[in-house]
């Protein structure tokens, strides 16, 4: 067995020195881009290059290995060549431990700074400021929908939606104990509640369910009391040391949640481009056929329409558009400054790079 053992590692220890020999003459290229655009003042993060990377290993991908673990070390060694050139500062709705810093990981990777908030307000005005480069806020659930706080800011930032990102959302059941003895009441996010309603119904009908501000601070308050179990994910629950009672308890398996990059970056193309858009019309009959006409002229494809009340009266409603393509695309101009006039308002959110899961 070692005697068969050895060789082969042997050749691992081999390959390993290329790898590390490799790694770090891309992180010197990287830092001389970062020479580079430090003098012409340049961004640092390039979500269209970094997406075309990925794509890129994908495509080229031989195997044994999956592309989507060559697409997560990739990740990696552009966020680790990336730091060298600056460390990005994101801001997201924290505590640590959310889904929301989950998603900041998979679109930074781990070399990055993050900065928790306690709101989604929060999120937007660190990134207005420059405290943080970009903030992560959630866009969608699958289950639950829009998350509308959300889309209220979008409206008013003068930030622009530079990716997005799409997460699993497995929600688990635990306490301190990691079972149910002399638990009263059962925390989470509201929206963590209302996903995991047919469950708890079935489950725990009789006991408490009390709404806090994330998940992450009811797996806070687990860690304190023992009357309290939480709804989290189980990487909060690692964080606050507490046992799993029951794994997955969220109604729908395919549970997700969707995650915009916001800051101050406008997004050149990468190949394959999403468009976010806010839009108002006058309210009389056929206003809303006639103005995404323009699309269907084009031949540009909606993938999104979300309605929200607009509550200062003038117009009904506001609409959240997505469409495929990128603002610098031929087709996609010419469909949005058709647009744009028969729009009581109009605004571009962001053209980005389509998320790779
Ligand atoms: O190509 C660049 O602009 C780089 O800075 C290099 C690099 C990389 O490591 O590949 C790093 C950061 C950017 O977000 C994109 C790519």
């Amino acid at each position: 067995m070692t005697d068969k053992l050895k060789p082969l590692r042997e050749q691992i220890d081999s390959i390993d020195a290329q790898i590390l020999d490799l790694l770090n003459r891309r992180a010197k290229v990287a830092q001389e881009v970062g020479h580079v655009k430090a003098e012409t003042m340049a961004p640092v993060f390039r979500p269209e290059r970094e997406a075309q990377v990925l794509r890129g290993v994908a495509e080229r991908n031989p195997g044994p290995m999956g592309d989507h673990e060559v697409q997560t070390i990739f990740r990696e060694i552009m966020s680790a060549c990336r730091s060298l050139e600056k460390r990005v500062t994101v801001a997201y709705l924290g505590p640590a431990g959310t889904f929301s810093e989950q998603a900041v990981y998979q679109q930074f990777g781990s070399a990055v700074e993050g900065l928790p908030c306690a709101s989604i307000d929060e999120v937007f005005r660190a990134t207005e400021a420059g405290t943080a480069d970009f903030g992560v806020v959630p866009v969608e659930n699958s289950s639950e929908g829009a998350i509308n706080r959300t889309l209220d800011l979008m409206l008013q930032t003068s930030l622009l939606i530079s990716g997005e990102v799409s997460i699993a959302v497995h929600h688990s059941l635990m306490s301190k104990t990691g079972n149910m003895d002399g638990v009263t009441v059962i925390c989470a996010h509201s929206q963590a509640l209302a996903q995991c309603q047919v469950w708890l119904n079935l489950n725990y009908p009789n006991i408490e369910r009390r709404a806090v501000a994330s998940n992450a601070e009811a797996a806070r308050m687990a860690s304190k009391d023992a009357s309290i179990a939480a709804i989290a994910s189980e990487m909060a629950g690692e964080q606050y040391q507490l046992g799993v009672v029951k794994a997955h308890i969220q109604d729908d398996p395919h549970n997700r949640t969707r995650f915009a990059i916001v800051g101050h970056l406008q997004t050149n193309p990468s190949g394959q481009d999403q468009t976010s858009l806010v839009l108002a019309v006058p309210n009389k009959a056929g206003a809303v056929y006639q103005l995404l006409a323009p699309l269907a002229k084009h031949g540009v494809s909606m993938t999104r329409f979300e309605s929200r009340p607009a509550r200062i009266g003038t117009w009904e409603y506001y609409f959240y558009v997505d469409i495929e393509g990128h603002v610098h695309d031929a087709a996609v101009a010419r469909a949005l400054a058709e647009l744009q006039d028969n729009a009581a308002f109009f605004k571009v959110l962001g053209s980005y790079p389509l998320s790779l899961t």
